[in-house]
Formats: structure tokens, C-alpha cells, sequence
């Protein structure tokens, strides 16, 4: 098996599977890519690229321990071989879809399904340091594909001083570097990121941060009030009203005292916080209004990212499922040019998946990226298929 990881190494050219199961609980991203070289000479094309979204079952299962303080940890226990199993199960089919062998698959990179993330200044005890958590075991991808699994992206950046979050400064860097221009990569999953490249192009002026909620509270108010997966295209939130009020509130999270950059997730920002404001100021919001509110709450976060770049003319691109939200795009459109990532030619539902193949491509290789402040190492776990 060793010798198999060094011949993929010398490859010329490498075919990987990149999993993402993010934030928002939709379901698994699986984007299979070809890459040539590693490092700044990375070349990647994207040959396939699908979603199975999580059933009702599996996605109530990841609720009941899903950043929350108190759970059963033997729902974590069974979870984690069950989604390692069950993403097994989806590549597998995925390639019978789209016509490959298992033979012709180098590797497999697999984020996991975050469960909790708690960096020091969520959770302020001096005793321990950036934390996070990805659960899918992946000895059960490895075992039941019977391909080579690099998982546990996260946790070499933490040994190594950071967040453990956003890693896609590392991809964006090598894929989307353009000399001449300003560029942002912006991605509005759950959460929402970005990565700044200067048109410089110089590693160390790179930078990276989550500016908070993406599209998860509207998610959330979408189900409760609308009994729908999410706001299509932004259009409830457009038609309401902003809450000058609400969104002065929301926007006093201490989240945004913090300088950047930073990480975050749904510990710090869920429904039970935004009942809470509602509750303590016997707001009285209609459901349209109050999802515009929030629309302009996940814009406010990214305006504010934006502004810490201090550079004029920017040129974002964007990605992810908030992508879609044609209300949400509008409001960042008022002071930004904003497109979609599509024009830069990598899909932009598949996007993080890519980006997480790219690092085990460059764990393979053993190239390992300076960027910024950010470690400089190769990340993940190498998990055998027997
Ligand atoms: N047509 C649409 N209109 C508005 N929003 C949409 C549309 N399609 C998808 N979305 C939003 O995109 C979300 C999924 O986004 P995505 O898959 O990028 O998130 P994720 O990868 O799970 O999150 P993260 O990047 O934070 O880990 C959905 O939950 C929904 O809110
Ligand atoms: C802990 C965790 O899973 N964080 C995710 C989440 O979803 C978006 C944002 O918060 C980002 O920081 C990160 O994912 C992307 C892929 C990243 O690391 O770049």
C-alpha cells in the first residue's frame, strides 16, 4: 500500500474524489477531478460532479448533535461509522453513474460532517485551544470503496497554530490567483467566507476569514414559517421590509468585535440566538420581513469582511448555495461587482469539494503552501483500504 501512495505520488497526472458534506446539512457534495502537478504549477479539471442530499432520517440524525453543547455521545459514535459508510456507498454509485471504475481513482478526500467547531474565542476557556470537529469515519469510505481516504483536513492547521478554518485560502490561492486584479472568492454556504488575493499576487498579503451567518438562519425561518427547504432565489426576503431594530441587535453578536480573520459556525449563530433577540424585545416581525432582515444580516457580515480588505475594486466571485440567492447577490451589488465563480470556469456548486481534493492531492505530493499567516503544512489522515 505504501508503494501504491508513492506511485500515485509520481503521477503525472491524478484522479481524486473530493467530498463535501458542509454547514448547511443539505447533503454530500462529490466532485471528481483530474490534477496535473501540485503547488503553484496545480492544474485541476473538474470531470463530474454530483449532490446526494441528505434524506429527512439522516439529516434529523446530524441535528441531534450538530453544534450543540449537550449530547449523546453514543449518536456521535453510531454517526460516524454510519455517514463513513453511507458516503462509501454514495461514491460508489456516483461512479457506476458516471461510467468509472474504482480502479481508476487515485484517492479520495473527505472533509466530514462538521459537528462542532469551537476556535478560543468561541469558547474563552484558557485551558484549550482551537478546536473543531469532523466526524465520518473514514476507514469505512477507505474499507467499502476500496480506495485510499485522506480525511481530517482541519486538524494539522490547529496542531500548527490556526483555526482549523476557512482552509479554502489554500485552493483559491493556487486556482484562482490573478496578477492585475483584486480579487475575492467568496463562498455562501451555511457560513459564509471569503479569500482575498491581491492583484500582487504575493502569498503573504493573502488572507482568509468566515464573516458569519450565510444562509442557515434563513434556512431555518424559511422551514418554520414557509415549510420550505430554503428561500428560493431570496424571493420571501424581497418581498419584506428590513428591521432597522433586528439587525442592529443581530449585528451586536460579539463575533464582529473580533478581528479578522476568524472562524465561526452554528454555535455562534443559530435560531435559538435570533428567538432569543425576538423574545427579549417583544419583536413582533412578520416571517417575510424578518427573512430580510436576516438576508441583510448575512450581507452585513460579508460587507464588513469586505471593507477590512481596504482595497478598491475588488472583483468577487462567488460561490456556493447563497450563489443563488438573486436578493442576497442584489444587496452586495449595491457597493460591489459581484459574479458567480462559474466565469472563472469551476462550478460553483462544486467549488469546496474541488478545494478539498486539492489538498489531498498537495498531502500526496507533500508540497506544502505558505500563505499568509496561515501554517504551512500538508493536511490529513491517511486512512488504508486494507
Ligand atoms: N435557488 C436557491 N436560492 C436561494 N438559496 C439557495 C438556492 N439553492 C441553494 N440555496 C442555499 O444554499 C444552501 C446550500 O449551500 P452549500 O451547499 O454551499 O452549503 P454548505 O456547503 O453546506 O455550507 P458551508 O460552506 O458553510 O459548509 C441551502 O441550504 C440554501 O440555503
Ligand atoms: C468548521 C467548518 O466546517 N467550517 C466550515 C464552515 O463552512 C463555511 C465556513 O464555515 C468555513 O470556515 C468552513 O468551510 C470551508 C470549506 C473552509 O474551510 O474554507
Amino acid at each position: 500500500m505504501l508503494e501504491k501512495l508513492c506511485k500515485i505520488a509520481e503521477k503525472k497526472e491524478r484522479k481524486i474524489i473530493g467530498l463535501m458534506s458542509g454547514t448547511s446539512l443539505d447533503g454530500l457534495d462529490i466532485a471528481l477531478c483530474k490534477f496535473r502537478g501540485s503547488g503553484l504549477q496545480t492544474q485541476v479539471d473538474l470531470l463530474a460532479f454530483g449532490t446526494i442530499p441528505y434524506s429527512k432520517q439522516i439529516r434529523s440524525e446530524i441535528e441531534k448533535v450538530f453544534a450543540k453543547k449537550n449530547i449523546d455521545l453514543e449518536q456521535v459514535t453510531l454517526l460516524h461509522n454510519y455517514l463513513g459508510r453511507f458516503y462509501a456507498k454514495c461514491i460508489k454509485e456516483f461512479l457506476q453513474k458516471e461510467h468509472y471504475s474504482v480502479a481508476e481513482i487515485d484517492l479520495i478526500a473527505s472533509h466530514g460532517q462538521t459537528i462542532f467547531h469551537a476556535p478560543k474565542h468561541f469558547h474563552k476557556n484558557p485551558m484549550f485551544g482551537n478546536a473543531t470537529l469532523q466526524i465520518a469515519d473514514a476507514d469505512q469510505i477507505a474499507y467499502h470503496t476500496g480506495i485510499i481516504t485522506i480525511s481530517d483536513f482541519r486538524q494539522k492547521h490547529i496542531a500548527a497554530g490556526g483555526e482549523g478554518a476557512p482552509l479554502a485560502i489554500y485552493g483559491d490561492f493556487l486556482l484562482f490567483k490573478k496578477e492585475g486584479e483584486n480579487r475575492i472568492l467568496l463562498n455562501i454556504g451555511g457560513i459564509a467566507n471569503f479569500t482575498f488575493i491581491p492583484a500582487s499576487c504575493n502569498p503573504q498579503a493573502v488572507w482568509a476569514s468566515d464573516t458569519g451567518t450565510g444562509n442557515t438562519l434563513l434556512d431555518f425561518f424559511a422551514q418554520k414559517f414557509f415549510q420550505k427547504p430554503y428561500d428560493e432565489n431570496g424571493e420571501i426576503a424581497q418581498s419584506g421590509t428590513c428591521n432597522d431594530f433586528l439587525l442592529q441587535k443581530l449585528s451586536e453578536n460579539p463575533f464582529f468585535q473580533l478581528s479578522f480573520p476568524k472562524s465561526t459556525g452554528q454555535e455562534t449563530f443559530n435560531f435559538a440566538w435570533v428567538e432569543s433577540i425576538l423574545q427579549d424585545y417583544h419583536l413582533q416581525i412578520s416571517p417575510q420581513d424578518l427573512l430580510c432582515t436576516l438576508t441583510h444580516f448575512t450581507a452585513k457580515g460579508i460587507l464588513k469582511g469586505l471593507q477590512a480588505v481596504g482595497e478598491k475594486n475588488l472583483k468577487i466571485y462567488v460561490s456556493g448555495g447563497g450563489a443563488k440567492n438573486q436578493f442576497l447577490i442584489k444587496l452586495l451589488q449595491e457597493h460591489h461587482q459581484v459574479q458567480n465563480l462559474e466565469v472563472l470556469g469551476i462550478s460553483a456548486d462544486a467549488k469546496e469539494a474541488v478545494l478539498f481534493a486539492l489538498l489531498a492531492n498537495e498531502t500526496i505530493t507533500g508540497s506544502k503552501i505558505a500563505i499568509g499567516s496561515n501554517p504551512c503544512v500538508c493536511m490529513g489522515k491517511i486512512s488504508l483500504p486494507c
